[in-house]
């Protein structure tokens, strides 16, 4: 976190970018407009082997005026990123700048000629940044920077730092919005909870940050491809009514880009459940293709009045291949698709056994399945880890489609609720999925809130808790 010291010398601003600040251009640096005042920060870190990987790591830099939802795609991108298994973290400026000072009372604080706070916040913008870059020369994969990143001398410092210094690529992420509902919907959702403003009103919340916008926009300058002709960018228009991609480079980017291209914001509500009890898990098998038990076409009929009750508009309903899935949906009155990748984890040598088969027929297999349950592969099967890949396509369309009801399987829906929650992969595999249950997930904020509605028929508990 940062490490607030701002001082008249430019001996560590010298040293960080020897090459656009010597003491004889002092005066010409692009970079700062508060006057004489210039920034000490610790040291950053040497350029090490990462920057030489064919995979080097890479720093997603937001842009974008306050309240424009850069904070909503920088924390969604990032679970996104973590659950396909790219490690990736978050570094929000506002956190760094309410940790350095108490000095935010209102709006002032952001004239572009409040010279102390310009200070501050520059000086923040360093420690993020610098924190930034050891995480990443450290191991991690992708970086998000969430901050305004305004303005072009903003982002040329950025790709000094990034780029030029650490030999990581850089992508801009850029979310513009002229629509007056929507900025208003954004800081009314986000803004009035927002430390910055405990115990206000709405209405106060609401009005200072108006004006917050408006010392922001004196000085924004929207990313362009001819005056920032050397950046990799894509910009947003109004939660994607219009993309604009320039130069994007390599796999990761382009993931980006896609998962980007696909979320939406429009309210909607996703349904999860299990198939009813099945014939084979009444007795405890694991895997096969078994019809439903008499309590799982029960749970099939409940299901149906349930979905009925809640009168969903434009409800689609997603099922596996497997006869379970299939059995479990019959009376649903709404459109259907069935999704081979949503059928259940392929345990290979060990389908349609029970655990305690497994146990004795195959004893190193079951003490390395409980070892690393997530990457655990059985033989001729799959693992959780191969089921996230599976799964990759259907998150992406969830992500594009309104209301769903998904019916799947134990070890799927454990992976959907992962992406959802943002679970790691060491709880993936150990999540709670009882049968006879329906997971409500309604998108709030920054996430999604998560209800357990179990319906009244009994059946078993297929759940294995993680060994002691
Ligand atoms: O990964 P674990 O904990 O074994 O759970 C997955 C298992 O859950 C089961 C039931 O034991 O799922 P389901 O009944 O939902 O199809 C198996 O088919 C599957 O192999």
């Amino acid at each position: 976190m940062p490490n607030l010291s701002v001082c008249t010398s430019a001996y560590a601003y010298i040293q960080l970018f020897p090459q656009i600040m010597s003491p004889e251009n002092k005066r010409s640096t692009p970079y700062f407009s508060n006057g004489d005042t210039t920034i000490q920060t610790k040291p950053f870190p040497v350029r090490g082997e990462r920057a030489n990987y064919v995979n080097s790591p890479h720093v997603i830099a937001m842009v974008g005026l306050p309240a424009r939802g850069k904070t909503y795609i920088s924390k969604k991108l990032s679970r996104y990123l973590n659950w396909i298994g790219i490690n990736t973290k978050v570094f929000n400026l506002g956190e760094y700048r309410r940790h350095a000072t108490s000095a935010y009372k209102s709006h002032e604080f952001f004239r572009p000629d409040n010279k102390e706070a310009m200070a501050i916040r520059t000086q923040c913008a360093l420690d993020a940044l610098n924190d930034v870059c050891s995480w990443l020369e450290n191991g991690g994969e992708v970086a998000v920077f969430d901050a305004t990143n305004s303005t072009k001398d903003r982002r040329r410092l950025i790709h000094n730092i990034v780029v030029e210094k650490m030999g990581f690529k850089l992508f801009f992420v850029e979310s513009v919005c002229d629509d007056p509902t929507l900025i208003e919907q954004n800081i009314m959702e986000v803004k009035v909870s927002s430390p910055d403003y405990t115990n206000m009103n709405a209405e106060t919340v609401l009005n200072d940050f108006l004006l917050r916008i408006e010392h922001y926009k004196e000085k924004y300058e929207p990313l362009d491809e001819t005056l920032e002709a050397g950046l990799s960018f894509m910009k947003i228009y109004n939660t994607g009514e219009k993309v604009v991609v320039h130069k994007h480079e390599g796999h990761i980017q382009s993931r980006i880009v896609y998962y980007l291209m696909n979320i939406h914001i429009v309210p909607r509500t996703i349904y999860l459940t299990r198939h009813g009890e099945s014939e084979q898990n009444l007795e405890g098998r694991i895997g096969g293709d078994s019809d439903l038990s008499a309590r799982g076409r029960q749970y099939g009929n409940a299901l149906s009045q349930f979905i009925i009750s809640q009168n969903i508009p434009h409800l689609r309903v997603w099922t596996s291949w497997l006869k379970r899935t299939i059995q479990t949906v019959s009376g649903i009155p709404a459109p259907q698709e069935r999704w081979k990748a949503l059928n259940e984890i392929d345990a290979g040598i060990c389908e349609e056994m029970t655990y305690e088969e497994i146990a004795s027929k195959y004893p190193d297999d079951f003490a390395a399945r409980d070892q690393n349950k997530f990457t655990y592969r059985y033989p001729r099967g799959e693992s959780y880890e191969d089921l996230v890949a599976r799964l990759e396509p259907v998150i992406m369309e969830l992500e594009r489609q309104g209301n769903v009801l998904v019916v799947s399987h134990q070890a799927v829906i454990r992976c959907l609720l992962a992406y959802f929650t943002d679970k790691s992969s060491d709880e993936l595999p150990y999540l709670e999925v009882p049968l006879h249950t329906v997971i409500k997930l309604t998108p709030v904020a920054y996430g999604c809130r998560m209800e357990l509605l179990k319906l009244p028929i009994e059946a078993v508990d297929t759940h294995r808790p993680k060994p002691e």
